[in-house]
């Protein structure tokens, strides 16, 4: 069914946007931007941070554990900031000149607004901390567990009640959920070396095997798979065109089914999550929660199609 056009407007397209070894700058070397570091870092970018001593105890502990991937400037900002070192002129930066990305945690609105003039002047992508109006993307609040990422954004309309949906959200993901999308990621990568290439039949017959042992197997069931049961199900299942059951495959070794548990990550206090009833913000942010979850669940590798 057609979606209401009405509802197709109002929000913000969420992407997983990929920075291995693009050069991101942060401006600011405060709490905020010590959080912007943090994301960027797991991202797989390399960044330039410019600002001046004392920084941020958490970017400093970055520092020391990566000082490959950090290049720190003991300074304030100046424009040449944005333009591209030489030493990455064999990175994966999409302009030769200048750095890919760009975000400001500073206290001075004037100069942050000075900055965002200019990357818009470049076209390089910008978010402004607090400043949406400078934005060319919002941040959100980040649920992250292994290769699980799920982004809850309200679109600027309540970045508190973000983080208080995103500790609701990390409350209800069961333990092995990590492990799951690491093993069915192995999986896949084993019946690609079997079935190479993509489009056509053999991908097409690649993708249901995948989304029926997906719908098949519970995650508990997926999280407890080893290198043998993997080889068992390529020899003995994608390779005879079946998908066996956890039972054929794990025998004694089943997980006993015990629904969702609680995440151990949870970082909310129960007071926190008291404090909300999804029922009374869902008119706010209901869409974007919807967005989070459906990212989630992709992720998780139920509702490929
Ligand atoms: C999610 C999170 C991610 C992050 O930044 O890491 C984030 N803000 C967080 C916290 C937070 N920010 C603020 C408060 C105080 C309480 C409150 O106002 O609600 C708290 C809560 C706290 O501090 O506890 C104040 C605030 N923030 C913005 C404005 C300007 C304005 O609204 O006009 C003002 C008012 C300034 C003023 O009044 O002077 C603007 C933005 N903040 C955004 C992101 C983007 C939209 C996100 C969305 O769509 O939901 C956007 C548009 C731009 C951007 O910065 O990217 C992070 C939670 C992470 C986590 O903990 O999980
Ligand atoms: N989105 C959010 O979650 C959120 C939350 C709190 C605050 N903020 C906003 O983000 C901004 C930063 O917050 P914070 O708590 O990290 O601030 P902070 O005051 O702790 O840090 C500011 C940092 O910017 C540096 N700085 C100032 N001018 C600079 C320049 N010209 N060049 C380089 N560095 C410069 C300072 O040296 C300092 O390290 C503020 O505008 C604040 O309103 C956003």
């Amino acid at each position: 069914m057609a979606p209401d056009p009405t509802s197709l407007h109002g929000g913000s397209l969420l992407i997983a946007w990929q920075l291995t070894n693009k050069r991101v700058l942060i401006v600011g070397g405060g709490d905020v931007a010590s959080g912007r570091l943090e994301s960027v870092l797991v991202a797989d970018a390399n960044v330039t941070l410019v600002a001046p001593a004392p920084l941020h105890p958490l970017t400093r502990e970055l520092l020391d554990l990566l000082p490959e991937r950090i290049t720190w400037h003991n300074r304030e900002f100046q424009d040449s900031d944005l333009l591209l070192d030489p030493i990455d002129s064999h990175s994966n930066n999409p302009s030769p000149k200048y750095v890919a990305m760009v975000f400001t945690a500073i206290d001075s609105y004037r100069e942050s607004q000075r900055i965002a003039g200019l990357c818009h002047d470049l076209r390089i992508p910008i978010n402004a901390a607090d400043i949406p109006a400078l934005c060319n993307f919002y941040f959100g609040s980040q649920v992250r567990s292994g290769a699980l990422q799920i982004l809850v954004s309200t679109n600027g309309k309540s970045p508190k009640l973000a983080n208080l949906i995103r500790k609701r959200i990390e409350s209800v993901i069961p333990p092995e959920t990590a492990d799951a999308i690491e093993n069915v990621g192995k999986l896949r990568e084993k019946i690609k070396e079997r079935a190479p290439g993509v489009g056509g039949p053999l991908s097409k017959r690649r993708m249901r095997w995948m989304v029926d042992l997906c719908g098949k197997w519970s995650m508990e069931d997926l999280a407890c798979l080893d290198n043998e049961m993997m080889a068992a199900l390529v020899d003995g299942g994608w390779e005879k065109g079946v998908v066996p059951g956890p039972n054929e495959v794990i025998g004694d070794k089943a997980p006993k089914a015990n629904g969702h548990a609680q995440n151990g990550h949870a970082k909310a206090t129960a007071d926190e999550i008291k404090g909300i009833s999804l029922a009374e913000v869902a008119p706010v942010v209901g869409a974007f929660i919807v967005g989070a979850l459906v990212s989630g669940l992709a992720l998780l590798g139920r509702a490929r199609r």
